[in-house]
C-alpha cells in the first residue's frame, strides 16, 4: 500500500522569500471519459472543499498527472484529497476514499498511501501518487513562469497560493482595452526628493574646509579658504616618491554631524520579555559611536562579535577604489554608501576629485594628469593624503566603513595609502574594470555631462577630446591590482553578467558587500512602490490587522490595474509583489499578465500587542509605550512586535531582490515598510525614514539606471 514516509523539510533556514514548492503527482491514470485528477482541500484557493473550484491536474507525461503550488513556509493546515471529475462540470465527482491527507508545517502528515476511487460499490481505481516538497526562492518561480511566456513551455507553477498569474483581459495585448486610455501623465504629482545630482558632489568636505566654516560662518565653497587652510599641512615627499602626510595644523573638534548617533537602543532580537521601551539606554555620543551601529539585529550582532574576535583595526574597514576614469568608480562608490548606511552602518565617502577641485580648481587640463608632470603628481598624491587623512580621522573617531573614491590606479599610490592605514584600518581595494568600448564611450560622455571638472567648458567636444587625453595619461601608468585584498569587478556594466574575482577577503561585511556588488548592474528599469488601497482598519484608524479593503481601497485596487497595465505595457516581462496580507493582495488582484508574488517580508511592521488598536488606544491605555515610541519611532519596538530598524533589517533580501531584478517590479506594500525601501532608494538618513510621507493611492516610480536614481510620482485618487 503506502509508499514513503512524510515528507520533512528543512525549515531551519527560514529567511524571507523562502517558499514551499509541493508538487503532487499521479502515476499510471488514464483518462475515464472526461474525467481527469484533480485536487481540492480546505485553503479557499483550492476551493474550501468545493469541487467546482478544485485545482485540475495536468497531463505530465502519457499516464503521469501533476499539480504544484507554492506554500509558504509558515502555512495553515492544509486538509486536501484527490478527486476525479470533468473540468467543466461538476455532475460527476469521485472523491478518493480514505481520512483527508494533512500538510502541516511543511510535512505531509502520515505516510502517502495510494489513491482509492470507487467508481462503483465492485470497481475501484488504485493510483500510486507522489508528494514532494522542496524549499526555492520565489524569484525561481517568477523564472519558471518566464520561461513558459518565453518559451511556451509548461509552467510548473499553477493555482497557487504565494504565486499567481492573471491573464491579461482579451483586447489589452493590441492595446485598446477601453481602461487603457489613461493619460498617465495627468497623475504626475511633484515628488519630495531632490534631481539627481553628480554622485561624487554629494561626497564628505575637506575637515579644514569645515573647520573654516564653521569660524567663517557658512563660507562654504571657497576654495581659497580651502588653499590657505591646506598649507597648514606638511606634506613631505620621501626619496623614493612616498607620500607622508603629517598634520600640523589645529584641525576641528570632533563634528556631531548626526543627531541620531548620539543614541544607542538596540534591545536586541527575538527578546520575548514584555520590553519596556522607556529603557532606551542613552550614551555619551563618543561611547555609542564606539559601541556599535545604530543598527539591529544581525548587523549590530556582527559589529560586537567583530569587536571582540577581531583584531582592533578590523572594526574600520577603507574601501579604496581603484580604476581608470570614466570606469564607474563613484557610481559604485555611492551606491555602496548609500546601500550601507540604509543598513545602519556609519559610512561615509570620500571623493578625492572633489578635494582635487577645492584646492587646485575645477578647471585642470589633461597635462595635470600627466604621470611626466611631477607637479602634477604631487598635486594629487597630496589631495589623495589629505582625503585618507580625513578618513582615517574620521575612523578613530568611530567611523565604520570608509569609501576612498580615486583612480588610486599605480602600486605607488596604493602603498602609500597602505602605509597610512597600518593599524588603523584594515583596507579592502575595488577595482572596477571595463573593457567594453561602447560603455566607455557613453560613460566618457556622461562624464562631460555630469562631471564638475567640465561645467564651465562651453564646448562638448573641447571637454570631450580633453577627458580622452586625461584617459591616455592614465592609461600609459595604470597598474591592476595585484596586491592586499581586493574585490575585482570586471565588465559588469555590460549587460552579460561580467565577472567578480575576489582575493584574500573574509568577514561579515566584506562578504556582505561581495553579494551586493554582485547583485546590482545597470539595466534600466522601473520600480513601482505603492501601498494598498484604503482598508477597513484604515477607515477605523486601526493600526495592524489584516482587513480586507473599504469601497475607496477598491477602487483604487481598480485603478492601480489599468494603471500598471498601461506603464508596463511594453514589457516582455515583469513581476508583482505584494505581502502575505489580505489588503496587498487584493489590491494586487486585478493585475493581469505578470506573475504575483507573496513575501512575508513585506508585511507591515508588526505592532505586536498593539496590533488593532487605534493611536488614541495605545495613548490612553499604554502611556508609557507610546510616549517611548514618540521618542524615538526608528528604534521603538512594539512589545512582541518590532521597531523600524528590525523592518529594515528583514528588507535587506527584498532590497538585494530589487537590484537583481533587470525587469519592472510593482511592490504592493504597507506604509512602515515602503519607508523603508523608500529610504534605501531616495538615500535618506536612518533616523528620518519613520516620519517620511507615504501616502495612499500613490504610486512612486523609482527608476533605475546608468545616472543612478530618479524618481516620479503618481497619484491616482485623494
Ligand atoms: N561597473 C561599471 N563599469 C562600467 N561603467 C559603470 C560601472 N558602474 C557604473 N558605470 C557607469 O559609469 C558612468 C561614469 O561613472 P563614474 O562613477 O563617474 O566614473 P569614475 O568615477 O570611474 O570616473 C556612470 O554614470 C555609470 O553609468
Ligand atoms: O509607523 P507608523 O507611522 O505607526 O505607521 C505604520 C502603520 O501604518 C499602518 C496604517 O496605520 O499601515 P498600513 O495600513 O499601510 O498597513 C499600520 O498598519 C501600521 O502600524
Amino acid at each position: 500500500m503506502g509508499t514513503g514516509s512524510s515528507i520533512n523539510l528543512d525549515t531551519s533556514d527560514d529567511h524571507a522569500g523562502g517558499q514551499l514548492y509541493v508538487s503532487l503527482k499521479m502515476e499510471s491514470y488514464s483518462p475515464k471519459g472526461d474525467l481527469v485528477p484533480h485536487v481540492f482541500g480546505s485553503a479557499p484557493l483550492v476551493g474550501s472543499w468545493d469541487p467546482s473550484k478544485a485545482l485540475p491536474m495536468e497531463r505530465e507525461s502519457s499516464s503521469m498527472w501533476q499539480l504544484s503550488f507554492v506554500a509558504s513556509p509558515n502555512h495553515d493546515t492544509l486538509d486536501f484529497k484527490f478527486l476525479l471529475k470533468s473540468k467543466d462540470t461538476n455532475e460527476l465527482c469521485i472523491v478518493e476514499e480514505g481520512p483527508n491527507r494533512q500538510f502541516m508545517g511543511g510535512t505531509l502528515q502520515g505516510v502517502t498511501r495510494l489513491a482509492l476511487f470507487r467508481l462503483t460499490t465492485d470497481e475501484v481505481l488504485e493510483y500510486r501518487v507522489c508528494i514532494k516538497a522542496d524549499r526555492v526562492s520565489p524569484f525561481d518561480l517568477a523564472a519558471s513562469w518566464r520561461a513558459y511566456q518565453e518559451n511556451l513551455e509548461p509552467s510548473t507553477v499553477r493555482g497557487i497560493p504565494d504565486v499567481s498569474i492573471n491573464a491579461l483581459p482579451e483586447d489589452s495585448e493590441n492595446g485598446m482595452s477601453s481602461s487603457l486610455d489613461l493619460d498617465l501623465e495627468q497623475y504626475v504629482v511633484p515628488t519630495p526628493s531632490t534631481p539627481v545630482v553628480y554622485a561624487a558632489n554629494l561626497t564628505e568636505n575637506p575637515r579644514s574646509l569645515k573647520h573654516n566654516k564653521e569660524s567663517t560662518k557658512g563660507d562654504v565653497g571657497v576654495s581659497n579658504d580651502l588653499q590657505t587652510t591646506i598649507k597648514e599641512r606638511e606634506v613631505a615627499t620621501k626619496a623614493h616618491g612616498m607620500v607622508e602626510s603629517k598634520s600640523v595644523g589645529t584641525f576641528s573638534p570632533l563634528e556631531k554631524e548626526n543627531s541620531e548617533e548620539g543614541v544607542f537602543v538596540d534591545r536586541g532580537v527575538g527578546s520575548s520579555r514584555l520590553v519596556k521601551s522607556a529603557s532606551a539606554t542613552h550614551l555619551p555620543a563618543s561611547e555609542a559611536k564606539n559601541s556599535m551601529p545604530a543598527a539591529a539585529g544581525a548587523v549590530a550582532a556582527a559589529a560586537v562579535a567583530d569587536q571582540m574576535l577581531g583584531p582592533k583595526e578590523d572594526m574600520h574597514l577603507a574601501i579604496v577604489l581603484v580604476g581608470l576614469p570614466a570606469r564607474g568608480k563613484t557610481f559604485t562608490a555611492a551606491k555602496l554608501t548609500r546601500y550601507l548606511r540604509w543598513l545602519g552602518h556609519d559610512t561615509k565617502h570620500f571623493n578625492v576629485g572633489k578635494y582635487r577641485r577645492l584646492k587646485h580648481g575645477a578647471n585642470q587640463s589633461a597635462d595635470f594628469f600627466r604621470g611626466d608632470n611631477p607637479e602634477g603628481m604631487e598635486a594629487r598624491n597630496e589631495v589623495a593624503a589629505l582625503a585618507m587623512d580625513d578618513m582615517i580621522a574620521w575612523m578613530q573617531e568611530g567611523g565604520q566603513v570608509g569609501i576612498f573614491d580615486a583612480t588610486n590606479s599605480t602600486s605607488q599610490r596604493r602603498n602609500m595609502l597602505m602605509k597610512m592605514a597600518e593599524g588603523k584600518c584594515k583596507i579592502i581595494f575595488l577595482e572596477t574594470i571595463c573593457t567594453d568600448p561602447q560603455i566607455i564611450e557613453r560613460n566618457i560622455r556622461l562624464k562631460i555631462q555630469q562631471s564638475p571638472d567640465y561645467a564651465e567648458e562651453p564646448d562638448f567636444e573641447a571637454g570631450y577630446q580633453d577627458f580622452k587625453r586625461r584617459l591616455d595619461n592614465y592609461e600609459k601608468m595604470y597598474e591592476p591590482v595585484n596586491e592586499g585584498s581586493y574585490i575585482k569587478m570586471i565588465d559588469m556594466a555590460s549587460g552579460q553578467g561580467g565577472q567578480i574575482q575576489v582575493n584574500n577577503l573574509g568577514g561579515y561585511l566584506p562578504g556582505r558587500i561581495v553579494f551586493f556588488l554582485v547583485n546590482t548592474h545597470l539595466t534600466p528599469r522601473p520600480i513601482l512602490l505603492t501601498r494598498h488601497g484604503e482598508s477597513r482598519d484604515n477607515v477605523r484608524g486601526r493600526i495592524g490587522g489584516d482587513t480586507v479593503l473599504s469601497e475607496k481601497g477598491e477602487v483604487y485596487a481598480k485603478k492601480l490595474s489599468n494603471f500598471v497595465e498601461k506603464r508596463l505595457k511594453n514589457e516582455r516581462a515583469a513581476s508583482i509583489w505584494t505581502s502575505t496580507l489580505q489588503r496587498t493582495i487584493l489590491t494586487a488582484n486585478q493585475i493581469g499578465g505578470f506573475p504575483k508574488i507573496q513575501w512575508r517580508a513585506l508585511d507591515e511592521i508588526n505592532a505586536g500587542v498593539c496590533d488593532g488598536m487605534t493611536y488614541e488606544e495605545i495613548k490612553k491605555n499604554m502611556p508609557d509605550e507610546y510616549e517611548s515610541r514618540k521618542k524615538d519611532k526608528l528604534r521603538y519596538r512594539y512589545p512582541r512586535g518590532e521597531s523600524y530598524l528590525d523592518v529594515i533589517q528583514r528588507l535587506e533580501p527584498v532590497i538585494i531582490e530589487l537590484e537583481r531584478q533587470r525587469a519592472p517590479v510593482v511592490v504592493v506594500s504597507h506604509q512602515a515598510v515602503l519607508r523603508a525601501l523608500y529610504a534605501y532608494f531616495a538615500d535618506r538618513p536612518l533616523k528620518e525614514i519613520p516620519h517620511i510621507e507615504m501616502p495612499l493611492h500613490t504610486i512612486i516610480e523609482i527608476q533605475m539606471g546608468v545616472t543612478g536614481v530618479q524618481e516620479k510620482r503618481y497619484k491616482l485618487m485623494d
